[in-house]
């Protein structure tokens, strides 16, 4: 095996561990463990975020009346993950390999201590030898404290672990450059920076997936941009990780092409923190610009036309150019009222510091 890589985070989508009647497919499972043991044991350290908790709990259990979808998602994925890790734990000890469950919700990454405190975590398991596997606590997540899907916390949990590579496996073979139906359309080998997808990506998303292809494509990005390669597979063909990491030239699949710009740790997290923003920080023309060049810049109250929300020295704000587009998240050197205080002024502090900075 080419020992390209140390560390790699694999995500398993619903519909690969979904047989289309919603059972779990205990074959496939097995097959995916067979091939994360082979890279294990092969001295990479994985870790593995993996969906299904819903998709096996739904053939498990029969409601005796109607429950509306949140009761749903926590009935079936309280049954269903109890028997997916159940599965996993015992695929991977026919193997020797201790696993281990880490159940989160994007609260657990709103503060850089929950966020330290979540890695801490999975490096212990990692330094040990066990394998980490990640699902988002469908009981306790509704509503607007639900990842997007599991795509979103697969990003999230690869640029924190500072993984050298995201696999993200579907059910399908990478990005179509038109409907993936059409025979005319294939899949697109490799995406730079800056190229727009939007055209391609259909609205549709496969019977049991979340999020769809456009979640995957937009975390993809950010992730890459980030310094990780990002890979989109079909987990349902054969050997597909052993092949992607022996075979890379040969294989299926859409790679994004990383960014070769180191990005701090503390800047990864705020990149996935935009969810917590607190407020939002508008600037000027000229304030645009210098922020869109390769300078590193912080805000600074000149530039600022306007404060919109309260927010705390720390907390995490939104930066809005003058046309109204978001163009990065910060953490705010300041609150909301003493933002307000000097905005316009000259030979001040930044609101938001460039260590603090992310620019999309
Ligand atoms: N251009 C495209 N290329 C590939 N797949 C696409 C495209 N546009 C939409 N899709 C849909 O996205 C689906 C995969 O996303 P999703 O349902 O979220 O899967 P998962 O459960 O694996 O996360 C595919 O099955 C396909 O139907
Ligand atoms: N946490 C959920 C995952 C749902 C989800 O977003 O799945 P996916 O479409 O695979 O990204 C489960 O285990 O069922």
């Amino acid at each position: 095996m080419k020992q390209e890589f140390t560390r790699i985070a694999v995500k398993v989508g619903s519909n690969v561990l979904a047989r289309r009647d919603g059972t779990l497919d205990v074959t496939r499972m097995s097959a995916l463990v067979d091939q994360i043991a082979e890279l294990h044991k092969s001295g990479v350290e994985i870790i593995l975020i993996s969906s299904g908790a819903v998709a096996s709990g739904r053939s498990e259990v029969h409601p005796q009346k109607k429950l509306d979808s949140v009761d749903q998602r926590q009935l079936f994925s309280a049954v269903g993950q109890a028997k997916l890790i159940n599965r996993y734990y015992e695929l991977f000890r026919e193997h020797g390999i201790t696993v281990g469950q880490v159940l989160t919700t994007k609260e657990s990454f709103s503060t850089r201590r929950h966020y330290l405190n979540q890695k801490n975590c999975m490096t212990v398991m990692l330094e040990n030898n066990v394998i980490p596997i990640v699902n988002e606590n469908d009981t306790i997540s509704v509503s607007e404290l639900m990842f997007t899907d599991n795509d979103e916390l697969s990003g999230l949990i690869a640029s924190m672990m500072d993984a050298q590579t995201l696999i993200i496996l579907s059910n399908i073979d990478g990005i179509y450059n038109g409907s993936p139906s059409d025979p005319d359309s294939s899949v697109i080998r490799e995406i730079g920076h800056g190229k727009d997808l939007s055209n391609y990506i259909q609205a549709s998303k496969s019977s049991f997936g979340r999020g769809g292809m456009l979640t995957k494509t937009n975390i993809a990005r950010k992730v890459a941009d980030e310094g990780i390669t990002v890979i989109i597979a079909n987990g349902k063909r054969d050997n597909i990780l052993v092949a992607l990491l022996e075979h890379p030239e040969s294989t299926l699949c859409t790679r994004f092409i990383p960014s070769c710009e180191p990005v701090s740790s503390v800047k990864k997290w705020i990149a996935h923190s935009e969810g917590f923003a607190k407020g939002e920080i508008h600037i000027n023309e000229c304030a645009t610009e210098v922020l869109s060049s390769e300078k590193a810049v912080s805000i600074l109250p000149i530039g600022i036309t306007h404060i919109e929300g309260e927010f705390e020295k720390d907390d995490i704000v939104r930066i809005i150019d003058f046309q109204g587009n978001q163009v990065g998240v910060g953490k705010a050197n300041c609150n909301s009222q003493q933002a307000k205080e000097v905005i316009g002024k000259h030979g001040k502090k930044p609101v938001v510091h460039y260590d603090y900075l992310y620019i999309e």
